[in-house]
């Protein structure tokens, strides 16, 4: 395994340098040698751990090992048996919302802390411990501060979580607590808490989890290795995802230029960001051609209701870019009406998820409607979050007084005559 920037191709100083920036600001990317596999016994493989119940092989990341870390010795594997999370189809009220005729969800939900984080930071904390790390570091607004402070309190290190002071779900919060973490509320977004974290992490002592570490990328691509696996290496034609630090198109667009180099896939499917209107600089940039840096301008006061999204400055955009180009992506923004409306018909499907993982059918319902995608298409969303994660969304959705949600589901006080 070999670790450069992703924009000057410089290799890292040394292995535990895999966090910080390079010298020309690019985020570092992990570069595999795949020379020698053969992908018909890999299929093989990654078959035959479907069975296994009690080796680190039988979490749905590190069942696809030899894509993520080879080098990583399996004593050092810190897992939850994450991933292995379901791929649900949709019901007749879901593909009517969507306005197609093929559509399933991918309930990263069904992590063990609730959300995709799971799956990249089972890889980030591995690395991590198997360089003797003992203290985990992260920005967050909720979800991957649960995550970590999971795994660290599973290996019984310690967890300094930053997390902006407000525009937060407190249930992320009150979770991250009780996995035993240090928590930091700050004034400020996440975007000024990884900017602490680039420059102060060293002299802290501290090994930054946050998906501008490498590592957390590699293990968030085996995703897209499950979708594939799921669906027998057939994809659909569309992968839908929520992008606001847009770890997730980045770890999903690196996983499937994997699987189509190696020869797992003969078609690259089409990946869909969508952000919230509040707190969408990427999705301005790609549609901005006159613009005159060529660089994204970072939003200075995002927000969203979909608190996962709130983020004005995605670190990882420069490689979201890259891929969205690769696969042919595209990008939209989604109001936060749009976003609670779709999360209502989620969460009554019986599948549930949170505000941000709600904005995939939120865009897909769009992209549909402008005729970006056709209804014969196929398609899958990625639900990031638990609908528990975030409890006031649903309190202010289905309980306003005022309430005018078409789809709320109000409480029925009844007089009970016994
Ligand atoms: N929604 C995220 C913010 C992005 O975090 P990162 O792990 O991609 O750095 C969160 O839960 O903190």
């Amino acid at each position: 395994m070999k670790i450069i920037c992703a924009e000057c191709s410089q290799e890292a100083r040394n292995n535990a340098a895999v966090f910080a920036p390079c010298a020309c600001g690019g985020l570092m990317q992990v570069e595999h040698d795949y020379a020698g596999y053969d992908v018909e016994e890999l299929k093989h493989r990654f078959d035959e751990r479907l069975r296994d119940r009690m080796s680190p092989y039988a979490s749905g990341v590190w069942r696809y090992k030899e894509l993520i870390a080879p080098e990583l010795e399996d004593t050092s594997i810190v897992t939850k048996y994450e991933g292995n999370t379901p791929l649900y189809d949709a019901n007749e009220p879901l593909l009517q919302y969507a306005g197609i005729k093929h559509l399933q969800f991918k309930a990263q939900s069904q992590n063990p802390s609730g959300s995709f984080k799971d799956n990249g930071m089972t890889a980030a904390v591995s690395h991590g411990h198997s360089l003797g790390y003992r203290h985990f570091a992260c920005s967050s607004t909720g979800n991957t501060s649960a995550s970590l402070a999971m795994y660290a309190g599973w290996i019984g290190a310690e967890a300094h979580v930053y997390v902006p002071g407000n525009d937060i779900a407190m249930n992320k919060v009150l979770q991250t607590l009780a996995y035993g973490a240090h928590v930091y509320p700050f004034e400020g977004t996440y975007d000024d808490g990884i900017l602490y974290l680039e420059r102060e992490a060293d002299s802290l002592g501290y090994y930054v989890c946050n998906s501008i570490n490498p590592l957390r990328i590699e293990g968030q691509k085996s995703i897209i290795y499950e979708i594939a696996h799921q669906l027998a290496w057939k994809l659909p034609d569309w992968i839908i995802v929520p992008g606001g630090a847009l770890s997730n198109a980045t770890a999903l667009g690196k996983g499937l230029m994997d699987l189509y180099s190696l020869g797992f896939i003969h078609h690259l499917p089409r990946i869909a960001i969508i952000q919230a209107e509040g707190a969408s600089p990427f999705h301005k940039f790609m549609h901005d051609q006159g613009n005159p840096h060529g660089t994204l301008q970072p939003e200075e006061h995002p927000y969203t209701i979909a608190s996962a999204l709130n983020i004005g400055n995605p670190p990882s955009w420069r490689k979201a870019m890259r891929y969205i180009q690769q696969c042919n992506g595209i990008t939209a923004s989604v109001s936060d009406e749009e976003i609670m409306n779709a999360k209502a018909i989620i969460d009554a499907s019986g599948i549930g998820c949170e505000p941000a993982s709600a904005a995939t059918l939120a865009g897909l319902r769009q992209l549909v409607e402008n005729q970006w995608i056709h209804p014969e298409e196929r398609a899958v969303c990625v639900l990031t979050g638990h609908m528990l994660k975030d409890t006031h969304a649903i309190e202010s959705y289905h309980l306003s007084s005022t309430c005018k949600n078409p789809f709320a589901n109000p409480l029925q006080p009844i007089h009970l005559s016994i």
